[in-house]
């Protein structure tokens, strides 16, 4: 399988998935001189149930906090999308170092983490169904910028004692993901894909400008958790972002003047 290692890692992912070098690929550097304000451009919708969230995995890549997606009460709507989108998961990237992490780039400025809040169009039957159509998912982006500790990240981050290594999931209810969301919801938005395997081409991206505060103790614990499973030789997670990928003449908006 893939992973973010020197053999199984990106700049091999075109090998079993050659959209790896398709024409709407992500993550992208989004130069913000170059991103036009789309006045047409809605107010991000996020109305999110915190009954919805269900459990925490180690899935050998990140982890993800998984949602209830058989209704409407967690969605993403108005912003660049038409439609509502449900919310089904959200997750992280993060480097070794503070110095890298975040998978989308500012004016090539990295971040040491990127969250990413995963929704799939209800206008398909399911998340996988939804992934294989180009107005199929949106993803927000929100940077963590080093800082004060972030009390909103702790239910989280004391969570992922119980799910060290690949495999390993916990229940995980009750939490509002509304509350990772920085103060502004401004953005950038453009046409994208996923940022691993199978790197479908069925994402709208929703960047938010506005970063949230995570600290170098609880970045710790991020690069605590392992790719690998028990038993087998330890692999610290860490550095598992995709780096940014050719714009190929895609166009970036912002919802912001
Ligand atoms: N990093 S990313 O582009 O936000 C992303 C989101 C979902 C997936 N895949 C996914 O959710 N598969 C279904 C099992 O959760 C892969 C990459
Ligand atoms: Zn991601």
């Amino acid at each position: 399988g893939w992973g973010y290692g020197p053999s199984d890692g990106p700049v091999n992912w075109c090998k079993d998935f050659p959209i790896a070098n398709g024409h709407r690929q992500s993550p992208i550097n989004i130069i913000s001189g170059q991103a036009s304000y789309d006045s047409a451009l809605k107010p991000l919708k996020l109305n999110y149930d915190p009954s919805n969230s269900t459990d925490i995995l180690n899935n050998g890549h990140s982890f993800q906090v998984g949602f209830v997606d058989d209704t409407d009460s967690s969605t993403l709507t108005g912003g660049p999308i038409t439609g509502t989108y449900r919310l089904k998961q959200f997750h992280f990237h993060w480097g070794a170092s503070d110095y890298r992490g975040s998978e989308h780039t500012v004016n090539g400025i990295k971040f040491p983490c990127e969250l990413h809040l995963v929704h799939w169009n209800t206008k398909y039957l399911s998340f996988g169904e939804a992934a294989s159509h180009p107005d199929g998912l949106a993803v927000v982006g929100v940077f963590l910028k080093l800082g004060a500790a972030n009390p909103r990240l702790q239910k989280v981050l004391d969570a992922l004692e119980a799910i060290k290594s690949k495999g390993k999931q916990t229940t995980f209810t009750n939490f509002d993901a509304k509350t990772l969301l920085p103060d502004s919801l401004d953005y950038w938005t453009y046409n994208g894909s996923l940022t691993t395997p199978p790197l479908l081409e069925s994402v709208t991206w929703i960047v938010l400008k506005e970063s949230i505060s995570v600290s170098l103790t609880q970045m710790g614990k991020f690069r605590s958790l392992k790719f690998s499973g028990d038993g087998e030789a330890h692999c610290c997670m860490q550095d598992n972002y995709r780096p940014t990928q050719p714009l190929k003449g895609r166009k970036v908006r912002r919802s912001f003047k």
